[in-house]
């Protein structure tokens, strides 16, 4: 049960500079998850905070304590990546006491509690059935379990989860979401857990970090950062179906703004007008929404597109159509016959637009305007 804090973490492979000036808390007891580009860094930053990777600057702070020095072994840190490595060699419960048979714990714990452990551990994760199977012998999902149940066998201080639910199917890696909340609601382990799942990433975490280049976009709790996105680029990232972003002419006009989409004027409605305040003729990002998009045949409504692609999505229809340069993706329960290429229309409701600095990337509100 630790606050872990990291401070001006810095981190280079040769010229590849992943974090300058990283700054992150993690408060006790939370369930984070870490999102973002690949290769923006989030698996090194698991293997920095638990020892396993030396970080070329900063600290890394367990409890006010600097951890920096210390090895993998000596942060009590529990640890389940994506691939189990698990020994083929033991069966589930050799498997799963492993972690307290290691020579630097020899003496610490009896046998009577090493067999407590397993048991408690495989109750835990229901696998007790499992205890005596080999690895070979263990779908998936058991594999991934009993790596988990190695990793909290210890009870450590913090469990860091790399991409640990990746190789299951749709089904089991639904259950093993819960399964995971579930156990950290009984362990409260502060819990780290990379994910390029955004769904999997806005259902589990208490906060979640967004990373990119070597910097954090924005934090907070999940729904926040989904429904408030503060840049074009996490509005970008997070959404599905995906918003549609993209760059568009702002014209000031006798009563407000107006954004022009394709060759179409649309007069912007007070609020997002007054977050313009101050803007001159210039462009802004808009980030739509896929339900404030609403497609008709050609000529039906006002903004005239082609349509790049198309698809079936649980049920929907997903079409992207370009307009002007900049693409919108519309879904809608009501299926159309259409081919690439094909000629539609659309009408938007852009109250639900949201605005960002063209320059900057950063949200248009009426509060941070003056720092644009
Ligand atoms: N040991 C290493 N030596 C050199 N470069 C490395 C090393 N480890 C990682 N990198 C590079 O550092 C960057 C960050 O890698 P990392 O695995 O942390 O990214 P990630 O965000 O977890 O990516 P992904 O989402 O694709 O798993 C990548 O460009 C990667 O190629």
């Amino acid at each position: 049960m630790t606050k872990i804090k990291l401070k001006g973490l810095q981190k280079s492979f040769g010229a590849l500079n992943i974090f300058k000036d990283l700054d992150l808390t993690i408060e006790d007891q939370s369930y984070v998850c870490l999102i973002g580009p690949s290769g923006c860094g989030k698996s090194t930053l698991m293997r920095i905070i638990a020892g396993l990777e030396e970080a070329d600057g900063g600290q890394i702070l367990f409890d006010g304590e600097d951890v920096s020095a210390l090895g993998c072994a000596d942060r009590d840190v529990g640890m389940a990546f994506q691939n189990y490595a698990l020994y083929p060699h033991l069966d589930v419960a050799g498997n799963l006491k492993f972690p307290l048979l290691a020579p630097r714990h020899r003496g610490l714990y009896s046998k009577k509690e090493i067999a407590d452990r397993v048991d408690s551990v495989a109750e835990l994760l229901e696998i007790s059935h499992l205890l005596h199977r080999t690895i070979g012998q263990l779908s998936g999902g058991q594999q991934q379990r009993v790596s988990l149940g190695r990793s909290l066998i210890r009870r450590p201080k913090v469990l860091l989860l790399d991409e640990p639910v990746t190789h299951l199917d749709a089904r089991l890696r639904y259950a093993m979401r819960s399964e995971l909340r579930r156990i950290h609601e009984v362990m409260g382990t502060t819990t780290i857990h990379v994910t390029h799942d955004q769904q999997e990433a806005l259902a589990m975490s208490d906060h979640l970090v967004l990373l990119r280049d070597g910097g954090i976009e924005q934090q907070g709790p999940p729904m926040e950062i989904y429904t408030e996105p503060q840049t074009s680029f996490t509005a970008g990232f997070l959404g599905d179906p995906p918003r549609s972003i993209g760059t568009v002419p702002l014209r000031r006009v006798c009563h407000g703004f107006e954004l022009v989409l394709g060759t179409t004027p649309l007069a912007l409605p007070a609020q997002l007008g007054d977050a313009c305040e101050g803007l001159t003729d210039e462009n802004v990002t808009i980030a739509l929404p896929a339900s404030a998009i609403n497609l008709a045949s050609a000529g039906g409504a006002p903004i005239a597109g082609t349509v790049t692609a198309h698809e079936m999505i649980e049920g929907a229809q997903r079409i992207v159509l370009d307009v002007g340069g900049v693409r919108f993706t519309a879904q809608s329960a009501q299926v159309r016959h259409v081919a690439i290429g094909d000629s539609l229309s659309a009408s938007v409701d852009i109250s639900r637009a949201q605005l960002f600095s063209a320059k900057t990337g950063r949200r248009l509100t009426t509060k941070v305007k003056e720092t644009l």
